[in-house]
């Protein structure tokens, strides 16, 4: 079973969660330092896009640095020893940590805000980089001692060299439903949901079914945020209501967003500092897939295509993996 692999190097000491991708354990590593250590389930390595998007997930995790981005610290992307070494987070992620609340999800304010700059903090960062996160909900934000981090690069791309289209359907912004390519403000907008969410104590979207969340995006507006919190800085409230624009284009930027809730919080926000060079554009910048968790079926692969096996054996700097290269 997935769950009984070894990875060497790593202790495995007890299951932290499971996904749908991979089982995470607390894990000693060999120079003493406890780890959240993903070992992707066997299912996911026989299945090629469940493969590529964990493959993608170690390779990116490992590449972004960012005081706000889950640290990765070792990985190893395909093959049966497939597995990503990340700072351990004993609370775990944010979704639980609401729903362990007492009574309504709703955090204190001050909490609430630090938690929204962070994660936009580190979304200003991918932006910045040319890069989408496509999946910000609370189940990949994790938080240390009031700080967050924004966790999960498995559907992260560069917008230069495409990708497929995903989110989680209750984060999902309308051009997605619509089937259109996603962009660092389809991620403000999961961001606008977020806002609403920690600092109202509810979604301002919800349904049973997928084409339930699918009418609510495309067609309600929220209430407010100042009619369901009336604490909540004006100009707080005002720029979620504009995070959740219909039209991308009507969308204030991650940066904006951050910028106001340290306001909000009393602090003169700065500069983000960037270290990082943005990664060297791609030789070939193929269009978006349509295609995703929540999109139709990925054409099949063609006889001769590089599988998961055959990449795992690329060196590291090799053309032959590049996970969001068009496969002809
Ligand atoms: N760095 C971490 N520290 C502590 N707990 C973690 C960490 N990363 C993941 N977990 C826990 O492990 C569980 C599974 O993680 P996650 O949801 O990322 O799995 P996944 O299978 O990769 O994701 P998905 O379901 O989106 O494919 C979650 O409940 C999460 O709380």
């Amino acid at each position: 079973m997935s769950e009984q692999r070894t990875i060497p190097g790593y202790t495995l000491l007890r299951p932290l969660g499971r996904g749908n991708t991979s089982l995470v354990h607390l894990a000693a590593a060999d120079d003493g330092r406890f780890v959240a250590l993903k070992v992707p389930h066997e299912q996911t390595l026989r299945d090629q896009e469940a493969a590529e998007r964990f493959g993608n997930e170690v390779r990116l995790t490992l590449q972004f640095r960012h005081p706000h981005l889950v640290q990765g610290f070792a990985g190893k992307p395909f093959g049966t020893n497939a597995f990503l070494a990340l700072r351990y987070y004993p609370h775990g992620d944010l979704n639980k940590k609401l729903e362990s609340l007492p009574g309504a999800r709703r955090l204190q304010e001050a909490e609430a805000l630090r938690i929204l700059a962070d994660v936009a903090s580190a979304l200003t960062h991918l932006h910045h980089l040319g890069a989408v996160h496509q999946d910000v909900k609370p189940h990949n934000v994790y938080v240390h001692e009031g700080r967050a981090a924004l966790g999960d690069m498995g559907s992260t791309y560069f917008t230069a060299q495409g990708g497929k289209v995903s989110g989680s359907p209750y984060y999902m912004a309308p051009e997605i439903y619509h089937g259109e390519s996603s962009s660092t403000a389809s991620d403000v907008y999961s961001l606008g949901i977020l806002m609403y969410e920690l600092l109202s104590g509810s979604r301002p979207y919800t349904g049973h079914s997928y084409e339930e969340l699918m009418v609510a995006h495309l067609t309600r507006f929220p209430q407010p945020l100042a009619h369901l919190n009336s604490n909540v800085d004006r100009r707080v409230s005002r720029l979620a209501e504009q995070a959740l624009s219909k039209r991308s284009a009507e969308r204030p930027t991650a940066d904006e967003l951050r910028r106001a809730m340290l306001q909000a919080l009393g602090e003169t926000p700065e500069d983000e500092v960037y270290d990082e060079p943005p990664e060297p554009a791609a030789e070939e910048a193929p269009p978006t897939r349509k295609v995703g968790r929540h999109g139709p079926a990925p054409a099949a692969e063609p006889a001769g295509a590089a599988g998961p096996a055959a990449l795992a054996q690329a060196p590291e700097k090799s053309n032959r993996w590049n996970p969001f290269k068009r496969r002809k």
